[in-house]
């Protein structure tokens, strides 16, 4: 029998676990009901749409596998080269009619410098692992889709170079839109809920190593808004038995899902507030990093003199489809 209290945590004094588990039932989000294919809208490259190479890094996994997808339905041509962090692998996936080549690490970066040559507008996408979000980039144009690792030292290595690169730990552009709403609302109204108290939780598919990039940014919004917030007490479930039974993350989505939660409530339990964003399958991140990428190539082609940019800036522009 399952407990309703996660292990090592305050449980909010509203339980949102209990709305949680509702959401997997006949009350569910019509996004989350249904097994919605990977990829739902069959889309091409049509008249007056742009192409250019893209390789996709990371294809052996579920994000990877998705933009790869995303791509050849965009119509933009799909470099066959990918990477693995590990050394002797002989695979090769196939995309729509591309068989796409997994290579180890240490020919990385001649493999890439060959790629380069025959493609010099190749915009690299990469969704990898936190641990090698610092590596060092071979190709001056790139799409970071992989989360955590020193974000620092990322932008810093990106401003040192003068490359040209799209980052963000959010792809989806309604969350993207979320995200850009808190930031807003945190910058009108700072220190609103000083003295409220801030519950996070955010249920992954277990092989997630990281924390929620998508929570840090929000949660650096509350910050804002007056709530002081211990990263360390941000629940973090990755566990699918509880994922199913108390998240409501309908079966099908266990391997690949992102809910989040945050809970406010008043010093004296007079008043709660509650924000949730929740995301099942890979389909909305792999359209956006298509989106993306399709942006930076505008940028480049455009030499434009802002080299760093993040989800926002495309969905201002309207690049969002
Ligand atoms: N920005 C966004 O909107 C989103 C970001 N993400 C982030 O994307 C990343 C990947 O997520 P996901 O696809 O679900 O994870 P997976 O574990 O499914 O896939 C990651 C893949 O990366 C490969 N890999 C790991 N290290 C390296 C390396 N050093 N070089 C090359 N390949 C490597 C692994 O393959 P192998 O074992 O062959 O090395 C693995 O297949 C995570 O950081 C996640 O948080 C996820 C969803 C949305
Ligand atoms: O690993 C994931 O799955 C996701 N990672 C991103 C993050 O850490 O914020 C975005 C989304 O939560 C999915």
């Amino acid at each position: 029998m399952l407990s309703l209290r996660p292990p090592h945590t305050t449980f909010p004094r509203t339980s949102p676990w209990l709305r949680w588990g509702r959401l997997g039932g006949a009350a569910a989000p019509h996004c989350l009901s249904a097994a919605a294919p990977a990829l739902a809208r069959e889309t091409a490259a049509g008249p007056g749409s742009v192409s250019f190479p893209i390789l996709v890094n990371g294809c052996t996994g579920k994000m990877g596998l998705a933009v790869a997808e995303a791509a050849v339905l965009r119509g933009l041509h799909l470099v066959p080269v990918s990477f693995s962090s590990r050394e002797k692998v002989k695979e090769t996936i196939q995309v729509g009619q591309t068989d796409i080549r997994i290579c180890g690490p240490s020919a990385r970066e001649d493999d890439l410098s060959s790629v380069a040559d025959e493609f010099p507008d190749v915009i690299v996408v990469d969704y990898t692992a936190p641990d090698s979000v610092n590596c060092k980039q071979f190709n001056p144009l790139f799409v970071m889709g992989t989360t955590g690792g020193d974000r620092q030292l990322l932008y810093k290595s990106v401003q040192d170079s003068k490359n040209y690169a799209l980052i963000s730990p959010q792809m989806g552009k309604q969350v993207v839109a979320f995200v850009a709403l808190m930031r807003i609302f945190a910058e009108q109204f700072p220190g609103t809920y000083s003295g409220y108290h801030l519950e996070v939780l955010e249920s992954h598919q277990a092989s997630k190593k990281d924390t929620s990039g998508t929570a840090k940014d929000v949660i650096a919004c509350f910050e804002k808004l007056g709530v002081p917030y211990d990263m360390n007490r941000m629940v973090k479930i990755r566990d699918p038995e509880q994922q199913l039974e108390m998240v409501g993350v309908p079966e099908e989505h266990i391997d690949g899902h992102a809910f989040h939660l945050y809970h406010l409530t008043s010093s004296d339990d007079s008043a709660s507030f509650e924000f949730q964003h929740n995301v099942g399958g890979r389909s909305i991140y792999a359209e956006g990093t298509i989106d993306a990428a399709i942006f930076l190539h505008s940028k480049v082609q455009s030499k434009d003199s802002k080299r760093i940019y993040n989800m926002e800036d495309v969905s201002r522009e309207g690049y969002m489809r």
